[in-house]
């Protein structure tokens, strides 16, 4: 990188600049006539096809943006993410979301620590609390099943986990696992999304999940009391230990807001609030509607495109390839926004996910 730092005052970056003038003189539709340049920009991996045949770019422009990435050290840079180095410099810590999805025996230093098998034993303390739950060992304060769960949570403690819920909800495995049980996610302080989601719910049956990393976030404490009081009007104060669970890095406030540290999914620091769906944040309720080994799969998956954006080279490299081409439309073509079409209904959620992540880009 040049001497100031600054990513604009290298040389690929100038160079990205003049081909600017050059791109906008051409038209999409004559890009598009060249089929050799259309099939280089194909990639394929794992079921997933990215086609960004689309861009106003040329291949002379993607060899342009890889030397931009080489100018910002971005190998480098992807290399301190995973071993654990403090690249979150705002709040100088570690940024191992890839460390809630990894194999067993896979090794990722915190701070000198390896913290795979920390993630695995509360996976695996989900895993045990979401089968006594669905299989009526874990029964409410009156002894009945508890088939229904409402989330409490905003933000990344909700938009991931609500994205993957609505994905799910229309397939037909997940759909099988989920028959008799309702997730329900309750974010907005407006009363009229608590009337909403409690509506047609039983207290008997019904298990709350505080979604939380901080467990200090106003909507969510607000919320997290209005259902404490539901719960324990209806089936008395005691009845919060059967009834109300919790998902944060702050263990120590939970315990103090009433719920049973032994009924508490920790996470840690070292995962940002918006990519926290792979943690106990999304695991959990989502184990509890559709059942731990769905939300395994979910978790490989994760893993694979982790693998992936660590170890391919830049030229196949979907995430890479995709966040170079959202600098070149960004700092260079000048477009302001982004558009997230998902076809598939399916995925009506990722708009809105992608877009807090997005958003909150200033905190790794
Ligand atoms: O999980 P918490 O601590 O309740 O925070 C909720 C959300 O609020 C934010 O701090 C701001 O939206 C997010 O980073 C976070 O996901």
């Amino acid at each position: 990188m040049a001497s100031s730092g600054l990513i604009s005052d290298t040389q690929p970056w100038k160079d990205l600049k003049v081909h600017v003038e050059d791109i906008k003189k051409t038209h999409l539709r004559d890009l598009l006539t060249d089929d050799k340049r259309c099939q280089s920009m194909l990639v394929e991996f794992d079921d997933i096809l990215l086609d960004y045949s689309r861009q106003q770019a040329t291949s002379g422009t993607i060899q342009k943006l890889f030397e931009l990435a080489e100018a910002a050290s971005l190998k480098e840079k992807i290399n301190r993410m995973y071993s654990g180095e403090h690249i979150n410099s705002t709040e100088n810590r570690s940024v191992l979301h890839v460390a809630l999805r990894a194999s067993r025996d896979a090794v990722i230093q915190s701070d000198g620590k390896n913290v795979v098998p920390e993630v695995w034993k509360v996976l695996d303390k989900i895993q045990e609390f979401s089968e006594r739950v669905r299989n009526g060992s874990w029964v409410g304060a009156t002894g009945k099943a508890l088939k229904d769960v409402v989330a409490i949570g905003i933000g990344g403690s909700f938009l991931g986990p609500l994205f993957v819920h609505t994905a799910l909800q229309t397939d037909p495995e997940a759909i099988e696992s989920a028959r008799g049980r309702q997730l329900r996610f309750l974010a907005n302080v407006d009363p009229i999304d608590v009337a909403r989601n409690i509506t047609g719910l039983n207290p008997e049956t019904t298990l709350v999940v505080v979604v939380s990393k901080t467990f200090t976030t106003a909507e969510t404490m607000l919320n997290a009391r209005t259902l404490r009081e539901w719960i324990s009007s209806a089936l008395g104060p005691t009845a919060v230990a059967k009834h109300m669970v919790a998902v944060s890095t702050n263990l120590m406030l939970v315990e103090k807001f009433g719920i049973d540290p032994n009924n508490t999914f920790a996470f840690w620091d070292w995962v940002g609030g918006r990519y926290s769906v792979c943690s106990a944040v999304g695991v959990l309720p989502l184990s509890l509607q559709y059942g731990f080994s769905a939300v395994e799969k979910f978790l490989k998956g994760a893993s694979s495109i982790d693998q992936h954006f660590y170890s391919q080279p830049f030229e196949s490299n979907i995430p890479v390839l995709l966040g170079l081409l959202s600098i070149w439309n960004v700092s260079f073509l000048g477009y302001p926004a982004r558009a997230i079409l998902p076809y598939s209904q399916a995925l009506e959620k990722l708009a809105p996910h992608i877009q807090q992540a997005s958003l909150l880009q200033h905190c790794a």
